[in-house]
C-alpha cells in the first residue's frame, strides 16, 4: 500500500518550497534533513514565492517549467514539496512533471514506515498510511485498482472508486481494533505499575535532540542511536535503579516534529499514551541547534495536544559539548526549589549527576504525593544548595 511513498533507495530528488509572506528557511532546510533521513539524494532545491498556491498546481506555470528542466537535468525521479497538497495539486503536478511528485507527510510517513520495529508501531503506520491514502481516493487516481487487480473485488454495481473505499475503510476497522486490544494490553500493564507505585518518567523532544543517546545512557541499553530524525520509532520503557531510592520506570518515545501530520498524531497516541501517564516528562532540546526555542515550542504545542501539558517537566537541553561560549553543565531550580531545567551532555556525560539529582528528588516527591514516606529523605543541605549554578543564558 505504498504508492504515494518513496521506498527505492537511492532515489534522486527534487525538492520545492515556496514561501508565501514570509521567508521559511528552516522548514525546507528539515525537509532536506528529513530526504536524507530517509536515504534519498537531494539533487536541488527549488525555491520560489508567491501569493497564494496555484489551485491546479501549486507553483503555477514558470516554477513547473523550471522544475520540469531540473528533472531532465538531474535525472531525479521525484520530486517532494514542502507542503501539503491537494490530491488534484498532485495528480496534476504528477502527469504535467512525469514523475512521481509527494509532500511532506508522505515523506515522513515512509520514514516511519521504514522505522517501525514492533508489531504495534507498525500497525500504526499503517494506519496512517491508509488514512492519509484515503483523502488522495478521488476519480482517475485510484490507487488500489493497480495493486489489486479488482477481479473479484469489486460489488455488483459499485465503481472502482467504490470499491477502493470500501476495501480502505474495512481495513481502516481492522486496524484500529488490532490497535485498540493491543492499547488496553497497554493499559493492563501500566496499572500494574501504577499499583506498585514506580514512578514513570518520560524522555519527550524534538527529533535528533538526543532523546535516545541519553536513555541509553541512563539506562544502559542500547537503544538505536542515529543521527537521523526518527531513529526512534516505538516507545521502549525501561526500569532504572536511583541510588539510595529504588526502581522507577523510564521511557524513550518517539521525536516530535512540527506539522507532524495529524493522521500520524492519532496513529501515535497509542505510543505517545506512555508520555501522557508519566509523572515526570524529561524534555529534551539539541541546545546547539538554531531552532531550539522553535523546537521547544513545537514539543509542547503537541504534548498539549495527546493532553500532556499538565505533567511536571524537565527542560533538558543537551549537547552542551557542541557550545563554543557555554560548555559547563548546570541547573537551575524555580522558586519552590524544584529543578527546571538542567545543561548537559548526554553523550560526555557531563551534567549526568543533576539529572540524577532532579531524578531522586522527584522521587522523593512522588513518594509525598502518594501519601507515603520517603525511602530516605532528601538531605538538601547547604553543601547541594551551594552547587546550583544559575548562569542560564536566557
Ligand atoms: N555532540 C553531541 N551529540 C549528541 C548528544 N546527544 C546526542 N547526540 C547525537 O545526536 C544524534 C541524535 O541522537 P539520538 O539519541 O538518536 O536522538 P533522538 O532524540 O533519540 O532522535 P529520534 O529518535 O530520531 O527522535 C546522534 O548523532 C547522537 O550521537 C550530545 O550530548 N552531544
Ligand atoms: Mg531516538
Amino acid at each position: 500500500m505504498n504508492h504515494d511513498i518513496v521506498t527505492t533507495t537511492d532515489n534522486i530528488v527534487i525538492l520545492v518550497g515556496i514561501n508565501f509572506g514570509k521567508k521559511d528557511k528552516e522548514s525546507l532546510a528539515e525537509l532536506k534533513e528529513l530526504a536524507l533521513s530517509d536515504r534519498l539524494s537531494v539533487a536541488t532545491i527549488v525555491e520560489g514565492t508567491r501569493r497564494q498556491p496555484d489551485p491546479a498546481t501549486f507553483i503555477g506555470k514558470g516554477k513547473l517549467e523550471e522544475v520540469r528542466q531540473l528533472l531532465v537535468q538531474t535525472q531525479a525521479t521525484t520530486v517532494i514539496f514542502n507542503h501539503e497538497l491537494s490530491p488534484i495539486q498532485q495528480r496534476n503536478l504528477s502527469l504535467k512533471l512525469d514523475c512521481r511528485v509527494i509532500d511532506r507527510t508522505s515523506l515522513i510517513l515512509d520514514i516511519f514506515a521504514q522505522r517501525a520495529k514492533s508489531h504495534e508501531g507498525k500497525l500504526q503506520v499503517e494506519l496512517a498510511q491508509l488514512e492519509y491514502l484515503a483523502t488522495r481516493l478521488v476519480r482517475g487516481w485510484t490507487h488500489l485498482e493497480r495493486q489489486k487487480g479488482g477481479i473479484g473485488l469489486r460489488g455488483p454495481g459499485e465503481t472502482q472508486l467504490e470499491t477502493d473505499r470500501r476495501l480502505l475503510a474495512k481495513r481502516v476497522e481492522l486496524l484500529k481494533e488490532k490497535l485498540a486490544k493491543l492499547g488496553r494490553q497497554r493499559n493492563v500493564q501500566r496499572r500494574a505499575r501504577k499499583r506498585s507505585e514506580m514512578m514513570s518518567v518520560a524522555i519527550v523532544g524534538y527529533t535528533n535532540a538526543g532523546k535516545s543517546t541519553l536513555f541509553n545512557r541512563l539506562v544502559r541499553s542500547d537503544t538505536y542511536v542515529a543521527n537521523k530524525l526518527f531513529a526512534t520509532l516505538d516507545t521502549t520503557t525501561r526500569r532504572l535503579f536511583l541510588p539510595e531510592r529504588g526502581l522507577i520506570v523510564i521511557s524513550d518515545t518517539v521525536g516530535f516534529i512540527r506539522d507532524l501530520p495529524h493522521t500520524l498524531v492519532a496513529s501515535f497516541r497509542a505510543t505517545l499514551e506512555e508520555t501522557v501517564y508519566a509523572d515526570l516528562l524529561l524534555h529534551v532540546v539539541d541546545a546547539s541547534s538554531p531552532n531550539r526555542e522553535e523546537q521547544i515550542n513545537e514539543v509542547n504545542k503537541l504534548l498539549k495536544e495527546i493532553g500532556a501539558d499538565s505533567i511536571t517537566q524537565i527542560l533538558i537541553l543537551n549537547k552542551i559539548d557542541r557550545i563554543e561560549e557555554e560548555r559547563s553543565a548546570s541547573y537551575i531550580r524555580d522558586e519552590y526549589g524544584k529543578i527546571i531545567k538542567i545543561r548537559l551532555s548526554a553523550r560526555t556525560g557531563i551534567g549526568l549527576d543533576y539529572l540524577y539529582r532532579a531524578l531522586m528528588e522527584a522521587f522523593d516527591h512522588n513518594k509525598n504525593k502518594l501519601g507515603q514516606h520517603a525511602v530516605t529523605s532528601v538531605n538538601m543541605n547547604d553543601s547541594i544548595r551551594s552547587t546550583v549554578i544559575n548562569n542560564e543564558e536566557d
